[in-house]
C-alpha cells in the first residue's frame, strides 16, 4: 500500500531517517517504534506529505494522499481552539482541508455515531480548550472515525492519556484493522505494539528491522537500536551519500 524506496530526510541536511527502504503491509497494523530521535515522526510527517524528501520516494499504491488520516503528537496541537467538541468532530468531513483546516457545523449523525463510540457524548458543546487530555484525544479519534479514512496514521497516541482511555482507544484501532483499514503508529509502550499491532518497524535514523512484531522486537534488535542511538551526536552528521540533499 505504501512503499518507501530509499528515503532519506534531513533538517538542513542532516538526516533524522536515513536511505530506509520497506513497505508498510495493507489492511493491518503497523507500530513504528525506537528510541527518542530516531526520526519516528519525521516519517510519518514525509508519507502524509508535510515533509520532502531528499532523495528517495514514497509511493502510495491503490490509494491516494486523500484518503488519510493523520493525528499528530499533542504537543504540536492548539488546543486553545475556538470551536465544540461536536464541530471539532464534525470538521473530519472535510478530508481535503488538514487537520484544523476548516471546522464545520454539520452536526450530522455520523458525528454524533462517533462521538458515543468514544463515550464523549455528554460533552458534544462544551468548548475543546475546556477538555482534559484524555478526553481531547478521545475527541481527536471520533473525529478519525468520522475521516472514513482508509489510512490512518497516529503519532504516540497514548501520551499523557491514562489506562481506561487508552485500552478504550485501542479498541478503535482493532475496530479499523477488522474493517481493513491501515493503521501507522508511533508507539513507545512495548506492551501495546505487542498487543494490538501485528506489524513493527523498528527504527534507529535506519530500520533496524521491519516484520512480524514478535520477529522484530527481540532483545538483540532492541539493543541494537538503543546502541544506535547511544552513539547519536547532538545533530547527525551530514548524509555522505546524498550529495547536496535539501
Ligand atoms: N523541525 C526540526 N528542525 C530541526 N531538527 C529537527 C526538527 N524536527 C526534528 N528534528 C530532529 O530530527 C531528529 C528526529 O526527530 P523526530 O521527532 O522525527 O524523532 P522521533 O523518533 O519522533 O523522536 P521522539 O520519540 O523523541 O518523539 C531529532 O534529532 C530531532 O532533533
Amino acid at each position: 500500500m505504501i512503499a518507501l524506496d530509499n528515503l532519506t530526510v534531513s533538517y538542513q541536511r542532516h538526516p533524522a531517517v536515513h536511505h530506509v527502504s520497506g513497505h508498510f503491509a495493507a489492511a493491518t497494523a503497523t507500530a513504528i517504534f525506537g528510541p527518542n530521535g530516531a526520526g519516528k515522526s519525521t516519517l510519518l510527517k514525509t508519507i502524509m506529505g508535510a515533509l520532502k524528501p531528499d532523495s528517495g520516494q514514497v509511493t502510495f499504491n491503490g490509494i491516494s494522499r486523500r484518503d488519510l488520516a493523520y493525528l499528530p503528537q499533542q504537543s504540536e496541537i492548539d488546543r486553545s481552539l475556538p470551536v465544540s467538541v461536536i464541530d471539532l468532530v464534525s470538521s473530519g468531513h472535510w478530508r481535503q482541508s488538514g487537520l484544523f483546516g476548516k471546522v464545520g457545523r454539520h452536526h450530522d449523525e455520523a458525528s454524533w455515531n462517533a462521538l458515543v463510540s468514544v463515550g464523549l457524548e455528554d460533552f458534544a458543546t462544551r468548548p475543546v480548550s475546556a477538555l482534559s487530555s484524555g478526553q481531547f484525544q478521545r475527541v481527536l479519534f471520533a473525529r478519525i472515525l468520522v475521516q472514513d479514512a482508509r489510512l490512518i496514521m497516529l503519532d504516540e497516541p497514548f501520551n499523557a492519556v491514562d489506562a481506561r482511555t487508552t485500552q478504550d482507544l485501542l479498541q478503535l484501532v482493532a475496530r479499523w484493522q477488522k474493517e481493513g483499514r491501515t493503521v501507522i503508529a508511533v508507539l513507545h509502550d512495548m506492551a501495546q505494539v505487542h498487543s494490538h499491532f501485528p506489524q513493527t518497524l523498528l527504527m534507529a535514523r535506519e530500520v533496524i528491522a521491519w516484520g512480524d512484531t514478535a520477529s522484530v522486537l527481540t532483545q538483540e534488535r532492541l539493543r541494537q537500536a538503543s546502541e544506535t542511538a547511544a552513539h547519536w551526536l547532538a545533530r547527525a552528521p551530514l548524509c555522505q551519500v546524498d550529495g547536496e540533499g535539501a
